[in-house]
C-alpha cells in the first residue's frame, strides 16, 4: 500500500506513541478484532467494489477516540489494494489545498480525512462536487480576469473519521453511502486485543493479567495498548518480565486507573456533579469549568463512556449522576435524594 502522509495524524500522541500504535495497528480485516458487523458489511462492500472495478463507496466512521476509526481506514485502503493519501479537516485550510490533493488522486485511491467535523466550510462546499460527481470548479485568477475551470477527477473514495458526527452538515452526512459507528469493546475483545499486542511486543502475560488490563480499559484498544506498555515496565522493573496478575494489579493502581477501570478525570467528573452540584442536573459547561477541562474534550471522551456504563445520565435540564455513580465513590445521597433514584 502507498501511503502519504499529509498531516500529523493523532496530534495529541508523542512521535513514540505513534510507534507503538503503528507497530500494534491491525492491517488486514482478519487481524482486527470486534465491531464485527461493520467488519462483515466492509468486507462485502470492498468485494463488490473490486468485482465491478469501481471504487468503493464513501465511508463515514465515528464513534469516541481510540476505538480503530484510522485502523479500520488503513485497512479499507490496503484490502483494496489502492493507494492512500491522509489528511484532517483543520489542516485543509483552502479549496486550493483540497483541490491539490484531489487532482493528485490515481484511480481507486483512498482519501482519508480525519476529524472531518473540523473542514472549512468553503473547502466542505468543494468536497461536495469531488464526492458525488468525482469533478471540481476551480476559480483562476481574481477580479475582472476570474473564470471557473471544471476539473474532472479520478474516481476515489473518500473516508471520512469524526468523534463529533454530531459536528457534521447534513449535506456532507447525506453524501456518505457507508456510515459506521464504532462502539466500545467489551472486556473479552479487549482480552483478545492485549494478547495480540503482547505477543507482537515479545512480552509474556498471563492470561487472567490480560483480562485485568481489558476490563480496566475504558472500552477503548488505544487505552488497553497503552496500558499493557506501562505494565511492561512494572513487569520489567518489578518482577521477572512475565505480566502476572499481581504485577498488573500493581500497575493499574500506580497509574490511578480504578477497579471499575475509570481514571482519574472520569472520577473527577462525577465527584464534581456529585460535591459542588448536589448530583446534578448541571450544564455541560458549569462541569467543565469546575474541573479545569475542555467541554468539548468531556463530551467528546469522558461522557460517551460514562453514559454507556451507566454512570452519568444526560436530561433536558444537564448531566445528572446515577446511583451507580454515588456507589462507585461510595457517597451515600443526600437526605430527600433517596426517591430520585427509584425505578432506575
Ligand atoms: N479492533 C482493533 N483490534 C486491535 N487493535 C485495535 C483495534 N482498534 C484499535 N486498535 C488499536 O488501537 C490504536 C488506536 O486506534 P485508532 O488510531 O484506529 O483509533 P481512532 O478511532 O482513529 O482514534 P482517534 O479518534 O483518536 O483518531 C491502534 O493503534 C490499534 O493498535
Ligand atoms: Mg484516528
Amino acid at each position: 500500500m502507498r501511503e502519504d502522509y499529509l498531516s500529523g495524524d493523532d496530534e495529541s500522541l508523542s512521535p513514540k506513541d505513534k510507534d507503538f500504535e503503528k507497530a500494534l495497528r491491525p492491517l488486514s480485516f482478519e487481524d482486527f478484532t470486534g465491531q464485527f458487523k461493520i467488519v462483515e458489511n466492509l468486507r462485502v462492500f470492498v468485494l463488490a467494489a473490486k468485482n465491478r472495478n469501481e471504487p468503493l463507496d464513501h465511508v463515514l466512521l465515528h464513534g469516541p477516540p481510540g476505538l480503530g476509526k484510522t485502523t479500520l481506514s488503513h485497512i479499507i485502503a490496503n484490502e483494496l489494494n489502492a493507494g492512500l493519501k491522509i489528511t484532517s479537516g483543520p489542516v485543509l485550510d483552502k479549496p486550493s489545498d483540497l483541490a491539490g490533493l484531489l487532482t493528485n488522486l490515481d484511480e481507486g485511491d483512498v482519501l482519508f480525512i480525519d476529524e472531518i467535523h473540523r473542514l472549512n466550510p468553503i473547502v466542505e462546499e468543494y468536497l461536495y462536487s469531488a464526492m458525488e460527481d468525482f469533478r471540481i470548479d476551480i476559480m483562476l485568477d481574481s477580479g475582472p480576469n476570474a473564470r471557473s475551470v471544471q476539473i474532472s477527477l479520478s474516481p476515489f473514495t473518500l473516508i471520512g473519521a469524526t468523534t463529533r458526527s454530531g459536528l457534521l452538515t447534513s449535506p456532507l452526512r447525506a453524501r456518505f453511502g457507508i456510515n459506521s459507528r464504532l462502539e466500545y469493546y467489551d472486556a473479552k475483545l479487549l482480552t483478545d486485543i492485549v494478547m495480540r499486542s503482547s505477543g507482537i511486543l515479545n512480552t509474556p502475560i498471563d492470561e487472567i493479567a490480560a483480562y485485568e488490563i481489558a476490563r480496566r480499559s475504558r472500552g477503548t484498544p488505544r487505552i488497553a495498548n497503552m496500558l499493557l506498555r506501562r505494565t511492561r515496565d512494572f513487569a520489567e522493573v518489578k518482577g521477572n518480565g512475565t505480566i502476572t496478575l499481581e504485577i498488573s494489579k500493581i500497575a493499574l493502581d500506580a497509574l490511578d486507573v480504578d477497579m471499575n477501570g475509570l481514571d482519574e478525570m472520569d472520577n473527577r467528573i462525577l465527584l464534581t456533579i456529585i460535591e459542588k452540584f448536589k448530583g446534578g442536573p448541571v450544564g455541560l459547561s458549569t462541569i467543565a469549568t469546575a474541573c479545569s477541562e475542555e467541554a468539548e474534550t468531556i463530551e467528546e471522551v469522558y461522557e460517551p463512556f460514562l453514559i454507556q456504563e451507566g454512570y452519568l445520565k444526560r436530561t433536558a435540564r444537564g448531566r445528572m449522576a446515577t446511583e451507580l455513580a454515588y456507589k462507585h465513590l461510595k457517597i451515600k445521597p443526600a437526605q430527600g435524594m433517596g426517591g430520585l433514584f427509584e425505578g432506575m
